[in-house]
């Protein structure tokens, strides 16, 4: 697995003002939206393109567009809904699919309420987003979804991530023998006793859309 942290002053600066407890919700939302951008450049560097020819108003240009079939992008419902209109903006050719999960607070298991995606993804660049990285249960159920569909190229992008769940999160690909990279904005210390990432930024669906009940 390849995993890249984005070391930028701006992203770290944005990074701040979304982990301060005080930042309301409609901030939080734009905050993640420009950070998702930021990540996407760097997640996207390896997109397949294939030439393209156009006409400037001056001479022909040989240049590049997006490979088909269109990459896919897939949100983890909830949180990594906040992410996904930064990454459809800088991608709007690609196609959405859906996962919904949500951790069980005691056993901190995932479970899956939701699925919405196409049967076949070989030979299909896939995206998934979600804001946490935490014990790593989530996003390896999304990457399973995904390579059960025959996926062969997946990447990640978080915005925080702690160190057990990069662990974790690495050991799953490496048994699936799929090309992954993950990419991240930061690494934080630990997770807490009710896996929290520390200092992390809470709960990030709460953050973005209120309490869940
Ligand atoms: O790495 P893990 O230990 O699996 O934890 C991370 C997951 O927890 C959060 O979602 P949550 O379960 O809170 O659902 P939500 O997005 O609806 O709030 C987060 O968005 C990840 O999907
Ligand atoms: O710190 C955490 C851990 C899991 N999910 C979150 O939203 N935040
Ligand atoms: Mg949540």
């Amino acid at each position: 697995m390849e995993l890249i942290v984005l070391d930028h002053p701006l992203v770290t600066h944005k990074l701040t003002h979304l982990r301060d407890r005080e930042t309301d919700s409609p901030t939080f939302r734009a905050l993640v939206e420009e950070l998702v951008t930021l990540l996407a450049y760097e997640a996207t560097r390896e997109v397949r393109v294939e030439p393209s020819t156009v006409q400037t108003p001056v001479a022909p240009y040989h240049g590049v567009q997006i490979s088909k079939p269109r990459p896919l992008v897939v949100p983890i419902l909830r949180a990594g809904l906040g992410m996904l209109e930064g990454m459809t903006r800088l991608m709007p050719n690609a196609e959405v699919g859906f996962v919904g999960m949500v951790r069980d607070e005691e056993t901190l298991e995932p479970f899956t309420y939701a699925e919405r995606l196409p049967k076949d993804l070989s030979g299909r660049q896939c995206y998934v987003l979600d804001p946490m990285l935490a014990t790593g249960g989530s996003l390896g159920g999304c990457v399973n979804f995904l390579v059960d569909r025959g996926a062969d190229h997946i990447t990640c992008i978080c915005l925080l991530a702690a160190p057990e769940g990069i662990e974790k999160f690495r050991r799953l690909v490496e048994d699936l023998k799929v090309p992954c990279t993950l990419v991240l904005a930061a690494v934080d210390e630990k997770l807490n006793e009710n896996g929290y990432i520390v200092p992390g930024l809470g709960d990030a669906g709460d953050r973005l859309y209120g309490l869940a009940e």
